[in-house]
């Protein structure tokens, strides 16, 4: 009798503790990526963590090369955006910045832009509005067209086709001068590529790598993005493969905490930057997310074995999910030196779209010319200064009326 009690007892006490986990994975799931454990061991494999990565290749992404833990940042666990935020975080989610608005952005920068390229357009503009344009000048403007960083045959083509115009029209009246300048400059930049961003992926996140030397504004860039991308009511989680500089995963995350976006990031220096790619991806799938955004370290683009490891860095990836989107961050005021970077980082990565930042402090603007000329890939962002929502996309137009604007 006594013993029928106890096994009796024993199957009630073991129903009971599966109903109370069952109602806690249920909980934990409804939370979403708040709820992401705060750390994961080493050795423990992330969720989904693929065979390969387990079998040790010298691909092989997984927590197991990360050299330590995974951790979302403190912040972003209590920072999560008002409407995916657990019922409980409610109180935190009041201290998330709501980021501004895409539409009109450009509008809003278009002052620096205008004022960085001053000498450009002046000069240019005041070349054309001559009554008789002979030789010496067209040398001015061919000058004025290099020093802006447009590139030798850009320059060449712009001007062979504007002295045509000029000459069969017959006209040297600035206002039509100026109109044709303009439309040359348009067609050049090419309204015609497509310059959206890869951020939509049929039953899965999109996922987007950035890559670029060290400096341009790689981090500022992801930061930023994440902004716009949850300005446009999209879910991010963020990825800090930048295992190289001990502060860049904080600053990601700082971004990221700023507007409610987890991070995803080793607390160990010096971490395999393919694994916490790998787990950022993984992290996404996961909790069903809309765009996972991996920062990556700089490097230079003549350093073969840091090279190599970018290339790691999205075949690693690639064992979990397809990459939609290469950003290749550039500075313009590096000037023609960018188009090195552009050409070594677009074979080793594939690049899909530029960044091309610090065009607020650079009269170099025609680099977005020679860029997409030789890499054959469009500008799709610009970054016009430090503040957290100065990050516009490219629209053609608006970037040549602010290169002749009025002044
Ligand atoms: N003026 C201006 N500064 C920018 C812009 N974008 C980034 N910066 C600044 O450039 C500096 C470097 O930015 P980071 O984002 O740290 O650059 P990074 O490429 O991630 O750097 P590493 O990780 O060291 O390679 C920071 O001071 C940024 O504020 C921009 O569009 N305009």
């Amino acid at each position: 009798m006594d013993s029928q009690v106890l096994i009796l007892f024993i199957v009630l006490a073991a129903v009971l503790v599966g109903l109370v986990s069952l109602f806690f994975v249920r909980a934990g799931r409804a939370r979403g990526l708040e709820d992401y454990p705060e750390t994961r061991d080493a050795d423990d494999p992330a969720p989904g963590d693929s065979a390969d990565s387990a079998s040790g290749t010298a691909d092989s992404g997984g927590s197991a090369d990360s050299g330590g833990s995974v951790a979302l940042a403190e912040e972003e666990r209590t920072a999560a955006a008002p409407d995916k935020a657990a019922e409980g975080a409610e109180d935190s989610a009041t201290a998330v910045e709501t980021p501004e608005p895409v539409a009109g952005r450009l509008a809003r920068l278009r002052a620096r832009l205008v004022k960085s390229n001053n000498v450009f357009g002046r000069s240019l503009l005041a070349l054309l509005a001559s009554d008789d344009i002979d030789e010496d000048v067209w040398e001015e403007i061919e000058e004025t067209l290099l020093t802006a960083d447009l590139g030798t045959e850009p320059t060449m083509e712009l001007v062979d086709r504007l002295r045509e115009r000029v000459k069969v029209e017959g006209s040297t009246d600035p206002d039509r001068v100026r109109a044709m300048l303009h439309e040359e400059l348009t067609a050049l930049i090419d309204p015609a590529w497509d310059r959206s961003l890869n951020v939509e992926a049929a039953g899965r996140p999109a996922v987007v790598m950035v890559v670029g030397v060290n400096g341009v504004g790689k981090t500022t860039t992801v930061g930023k993005l994440a902004r716009v991308l949850v300005a446009e009511d999209k879910d991010v989680v963020l990825g800090a493969a930048d295992t190289f500089r001990a502060a860049a995963a904080e600053q990601l995350a700082t971004w990221g905490s700023r507007v409610g976006v987890p991070t995803v990031k080793s607390d160990v220096e010096g971490a395999d930057p393919a694994s916490v790619a790998y787990d950022a991806v993984d992290a996404g799938i996961e909790h069903e997310v809309d765009v996972v955004m991996v920062d990556t370290a700089g490097r230079l683009q003549n350093k073969a074995n840091l090279m190599d490891e970018l290339g790691k860095v999205k075949r690693v990836i690639e064992k979990r999910s397809e990459v939609d989107e290469v950003l290749l961050v550039l500075d313009a005021t590096t000037g023609q030196n960018g188009l090195n970077q552009a050409k070594v980082f677009s074979e080793v990565v594939n690049v899909t779209g530029i960044v091309l930042t610090k065009l607020d402090g650079t009269a170099r603007g025609g680099i977005v010319v020679a860029i997409q000329r030789q890499l054959g890939v469009p500008v799709k962002l610009v970054g016009l200064g430090e503040g957290p929502d100065d990050l516009a996309p490219f629209d053609v137009e608006s970037f040549v009326d602010a290169l002749l604007e009025d002044r």
